[in-house]
């Protein structure tokens, strides 16, 4: 039995690809919330819960805010805005750059707006050679917005200043009811985490163009009396050249795809699986509305 007395909930907002889901996992202690090096890779909100000593900590992980070319960008960017309600903190997310760009400009707009305390962390510090670049960028975001209430240096890469992140999140805490039991990282489905894992390992396998326009369904998901799951996998994409692509020369690219997201998927799951996958083309799917909302990428 844990002794959850408090709850903190908390935004992780910033522009696409500036390690969010990386930040996510690295807190949660678990890989929930797909990663690649490919910007607009989240595209709903995610939930990860961290239960530390009295403190449940549910971390909100959001799609990057960026300028929408599609219906699904639509609602991508939505749920970014809707996410800064109802928060504790908001924690931006930047890029070790000296430069404070719209993306980052627009989502203070919103913080302020909420009047939301916000933490600032600079990730990838892993990536920066000199102390001085890091003081850079600490006045190019002070000078815009002079109300952080703290500016951590972080690298969700390799662990650095999350320990001092979360003792800070602490700070924010507010007396209340486990909203989530104990054991449960996150508030996807089974199912879903299963779907994000493919889409994951296509973004990691394909070229940029291609795993953008497509969407995953777990048609089956079944757990035999043994433990073992059977899945059945559907990829949808937007042109019938995608799907060759897809699916490689004799079959192998699907095959890749196919064992690397396994792998994964049996990691999470914690037992054997079975997969099945299919590609189906589906035209312009993301400006369907009826289709985006099947997907699960719905409003509520
Ligand atoms: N060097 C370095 N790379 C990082 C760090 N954190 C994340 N990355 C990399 O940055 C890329 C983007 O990471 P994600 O976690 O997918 O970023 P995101 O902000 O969730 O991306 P979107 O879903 O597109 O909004 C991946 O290649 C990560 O491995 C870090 O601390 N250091």
């Amino acid at each position: 039995m844990s002794n959850i007395t408090k709850t903190a909930m908390i935004t992780v907002c910033g522009r696409p690809n500036v390690g969010k889901s990386s930040l996510t996992n690295a807190l949660v202690g678990e890989k929930i919330a797909i990663v690649s090096n490919k910007p607009q890779t989240t595209r709903n909100r995610i939930y990860g819960v961290v239960n530390r000593g009295d403190t449940q900590f549910v971390l909100l992980d959001t799609p990057g805010l960026h300028k929408p070319r599609s219906r699904l960008g639509d609602y991508m960017v939505k749920v970014v805005r809707e996410s800064l309600a109802d928060v504790e903190c908001a924690v931006l997310l930047v890029e070790p750059i000296a430069h404070v760009g719209e993306p980052e400009k627009i989502l203070l707009e919103r913080i302020r707006e909420e009047k939301l305390p916000c933490i600032l962390c600079i990730n990838k510090i892993d990536t920066v050679a000199k102390k001085d670049e890091l003081l850079a960028v600490i006045a190019a975001y002070s000078e815009v917005y002079p109300d952080f209430a703290a500016i951590v240096p972080i690298s969700a890469r390799k662990g650095d200043g999350l320990e001092e992140l979360m003792g800070l999140l602490a700070g924010y805490a507010q007396e209340g009811p486990q909203l989530f039991p104990d054991g449960m990282t996150t508030d996807q489905a089974d199912s879903q985490v299963c779907a994000e894992t493919v889409r994951e390992k296509m973004l990691l396998c394909l070229d940029k163009e291609i795993p953008h326009g497509t969407a995953v369904e777990v048609t089956r998901f079944s757990e035999r009396d043994s433990g073992i799951i059977d899945l059945d996998v559907t990829i949808y994409c937007e042109k019938a050249s995608h799907k060759g692509i897809i699916i490689g020369k004799n079959g192998e690219m699907i095959k890749r795809i196919s064992s690397l997201a396994r792998r994964d998927i049996e990691k999470f799951m914690g037992t054997k699986v079975y997969m099945e996958t299919w590609v189906k083309v589906k035209e312009n799917w993301r400006d369907n509305v009826n289709f985006i909302r099947s997907q699960g990428y719905n409003e509520n």
